[in-house]
């Protein structure tokens, strides 16, 4: 993909696609929206975490509407300027919206998923996150060199899971234009393991 420019013609659905007129103020409400939709759960999956889920944002279909049309407008505020020919998602919460999301932006989906489950020859790293120790995997010939690869997930909380994600993508020889969150939980300040590639979060806790 090389346009620099956000496309303004239906996609292949007939869907209007994102474009700059959209407004802030349109955004500003959809945030509004999906922070309420959030729910939390002290002390799981461990004591000491307070867990947000985010699984109701896909429970109403206007809300999730909402929520695909803007990942797909912060999509447009990477550097990069241009759109990915690959979007990674993590495993598991980053298949629930990576294909969709994928799909909207004309590019591949590939999954990036924990050890022992991809079939064939993979990359493989290693990576610590809030509540413990895990290997990531990709398949070696998911991402061809040059490719220009965006990774998106659910969370940013330590940057662990994310940071692994990028090395798989480096291993393979993609271009790794941008990480692209539903939520950050700032204090966690998982953004310094990013190594300052354009990282763009829909929305952060404020606890
Ligand atoms: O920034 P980090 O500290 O790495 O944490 C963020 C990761 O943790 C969660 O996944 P988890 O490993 O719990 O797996 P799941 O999606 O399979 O529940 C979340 O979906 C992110 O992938
Ligand atoms: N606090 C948290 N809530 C939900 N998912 C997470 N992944 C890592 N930390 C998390």
């Amino acid at each position: 993909m090389s346009s620099a420019q956000p496309n303004t013609s239906q996609d292949a659905a007939g869907r209007q696609p994102a474009s700059s007129s959209a407004s802030a103020a349109e955004l500003a409400s959809t945030k509004i929206t999906l922070l309420e939709k959030l729910r939390r759960f002290q002390d799981f999956p461990i004591k000491g975490i307070n867990f947000i889920d985010i699984l109701p944002l896909f429970q109403d279909p206007t809300v999730h509407e909402k929520l695909l049309r803007a990942l797909e407008l912060q999509v447009l505020h990477f550097a990069s300027a241009s759109k990915p020919d690959v979007v990674v998602g993590l495993d598991a919460r980053g298949f629930l919206f990576g294909p969709s999301l994928a799909l909207r932006l004309g590019a591949s989906f590939v999954p990036v998923r924990k050890q022992g489950k991809l079939p064939g020859p993979c990359v493989t790293a290693t990576y610590e996150k809030e509540y413990g120790q895990d290997y990531f995997q990709m398949q070696e010939d998911a991402i061809k060199p040059g490719q220009k690869v965006l990774v998106v997930d659910d969370i940013i909380a330590t940057g662990g899971s994310a940071a692994a994600a990028g090395s798989l993508v480096k291993q393979l020889g993609g271009e790794l234009v941008g990480y692209l969150f539903i939520l950050e939980i700032p204090f966690l300040k998982g953004r310094e393991k990013l190594g300052g590639v354009d990282t763009v979060t829909l929305l952060e806790t404020d606890d």
